[in-house]
């Protein structure tokens, strides 16, 4: 029997962003491993027309539950969704809700954030530090707490080469920030942003680095652990490999080349691809929220879950497998035959973002326009473009990430929990992960039927561009 799923059972678990990518892949690790838990709370907003309830009952009527369903059948009874917007005062959570969270909660997983790279600093320092300061004044205030683990990125002090799993101090205070950002208004924000965010390469990175600060100064006596994992990937083998469900980090770049839009791109083939399956994540949350329960570290421990120096791979291999995917499993409808080029510096990205991106869009629009069709290809292209530039500084550089905290947890499991909750990246097959990787792009992002693989294969065929220049 694990000892990690007994200690989940008859818990009360508190989640912030269960809607998001590494939230559901938690929950279902959670549920069917420990199908006796008591409940999970998760902090929810309505969005898109949709109730929470609503929200709820498609996130657990989604493949990713499948399994659960079976495991444990009245996992709907289990899920108490609670009102809260964490943008708000007390996250607009009612008197009662509030009362049963601080009286009931045995663990919490704070996962919720904003992860875009453009966010205004007003709304990512909200949500990033504001909101995780206010969440720990909660948890000093529930009895029953047994853990607070705190999700960050390893990019939080991407600013660094070498990062060891401790908290660096920010230049400016966050409560200073938090304060000033109260009266400033927005136009001397953004004029100030700049100077605020020195060497880190955007909002994003500087507010979880913020984040991380305040888990250190509003600790208290919490048993408080924090979690810096890589580039989130689909997942590797759990409840199922390839399941991915936005086009952040690598997915969007997948479907833009996949479909032919995107056929250059500045990055460095020899960097290091730190991407990590998003299971091996929620394996080691879980065994973290169980260690910091059981164990109680007198300090908080940062545990950092990356595969650049265990099992590392690169751009080059990344981009040459998930060209060779392509092959085997076309996406439908491209624009142009996938292709791909590493341009090494400003110039030649310029260059082929010319000859090979802005030049085919303009000549497509106007084919458009010819045939009465609206053009949208241009604009198209130059919102991949932009996204494409904020990715770059990530793919142009290798960190080292030191996991002496992860691995000494690795050794502190039982053999049952090691395989139950399988963190070691070192036993990842990246060729064969990247392969399932793209067939979940096709499958769940795209929702693109396999009974047209054949189809798009022999398009393909006719098509006369080679296939890889990488
Ligand atoms: C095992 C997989 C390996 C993958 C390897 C890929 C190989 C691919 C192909 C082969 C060869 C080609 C060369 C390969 C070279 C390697 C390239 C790989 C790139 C991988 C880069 C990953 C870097 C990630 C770095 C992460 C660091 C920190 C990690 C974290 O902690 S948190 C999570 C990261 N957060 C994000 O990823 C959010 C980033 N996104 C944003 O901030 C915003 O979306 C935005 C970029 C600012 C754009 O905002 P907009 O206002 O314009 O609006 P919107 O968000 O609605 O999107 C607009 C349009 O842009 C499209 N789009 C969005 N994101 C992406 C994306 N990541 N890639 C491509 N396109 C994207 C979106 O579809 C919209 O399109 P439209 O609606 O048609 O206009
Ligand atoms: N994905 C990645 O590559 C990496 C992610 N991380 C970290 O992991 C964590 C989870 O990221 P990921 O799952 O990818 O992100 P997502 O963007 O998929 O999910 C973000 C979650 O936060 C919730 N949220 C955002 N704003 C609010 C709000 N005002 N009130 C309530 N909930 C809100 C979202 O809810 P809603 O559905 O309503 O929008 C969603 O559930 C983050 O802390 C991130 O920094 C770290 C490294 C890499």
């Amino acid at each position: 029997m694990s000892t990690i799923a007994a200690f989940y059972g008859g818990k009360s678990i508190l989640i912030t962003g269960a809607t998001g990518f590494l939230g559901k892949v938690l929950m279902e690790k959670l549920f069917r491993t420990s199908p006796d838990l008591k409940v999970i709370y998760i902090l929810v907003r309505p969005k898109a027309g949709q109730t929470l309830q609503q929200r709820v009952f498609q996130i657990l009527d989604s493949k990713l539950f499948e399994k659960v369903k079976e495991v444990c059948p009245n996992v709907h009874e289990k899920i108490r969704a609670i009102y809260a917007d964490l943008n708000q005062n007390d996250f607009a959570i009612s008197k009662e809700d509030m009362q049963e969270l601080l009286s009931c909660t045995n663990i919490i997983f704070h996962c919720a954030a904003t992860v875009r790279f453009d966010d205004t600093l007003r709304h990512a320092v909200q949500l990033n530090v504001t909101a995780t300061r206010q969440l720990l004044l909660m948890a000093s205030q529930m009895p029953k707490l047994e853990a607070f683990i705190h999700i960050s990125t390893a990019y939080s002090n991407c600013n660094l080469k070498h990062i060891d799993e401790v908290i660096y101090p920010c230049p400016v205070e966050p409560k200073k920030i938090i304060d000033s950002l109260e009266w400033l208004d927005d136009a001397i924000i953004d004029e100030i942003t700049p100077k605020l965010i020195r060497d880190w390469p955007n909002i994003y990175t500087y507010t979880k680095a913020l984040g991380e600060m305040v888990v250190q100064q509003e600790s208290r006596n919490l048993n408080i652990a924090i979690i810096r994992p890589s580039i989130v990937g689909a997942t590797w083998q759990e409840p199922f490999p390839g399941w991915v469900d936005n086009i952040n980090g690598p997915n969007g770049i997948i479907i833009a080349t996949g479909k032919g839009f995107l056929r250059a791109i500045k990055a460095t083939p020899m960097a290091v691809a730190d991407v990590i399956p998003v299971d091996t994540v929620v394996n080691l949350m879980l065994a973290v929220g169980w260690y910091t329960a059981v164990h109680r570290p007198k300090s908080t421990l940062v545990y950092h879950i990356t595969s650049g120096n265990m099992n590392p791979c690169n751009w080059h291999k990344m981009g040459v497998q998930v060209l060779a995917t392509f092959e085997k499993i076309p996406f439908e409808r491209p624009f142009r035959r996938p292709n791909a080029n590493f341009t090494s510096n400003s110039f030649t990205s310029q260059y082929w973002n010319a000859v090979s991106h802005r030049a085919p869009a303009i000549i497509y629009d106007c084919y458009l326009r010819l045939t009465g069709r609206k053009p949208r290809m241009t604009k198209l292209m130059n919102r991949l473009l932009r996204t494409v530039s904020m990715l770059e500084y990530f793919i142009n550089r290798s960190w080292e990430w030191s996991t002496y905290n992860t691995e000494m947890l690795m050794s502190e499991l039982s053999p049952e929990d090691q395989r139950v909750f399988n963190f070691d990246v070192r036993q990842l097959n990246w060729l064969e992960y990247i392969e399932n990787y793209v067939l979940g792009v096709k499958k769940y992002l795209l929702k693109e039927d396999m009974a047209g693989i054949p189809k798009a294969k022999q398009r393909l065929k006719r098509s006369c561009t080679p296939y890889s220049t990488l």
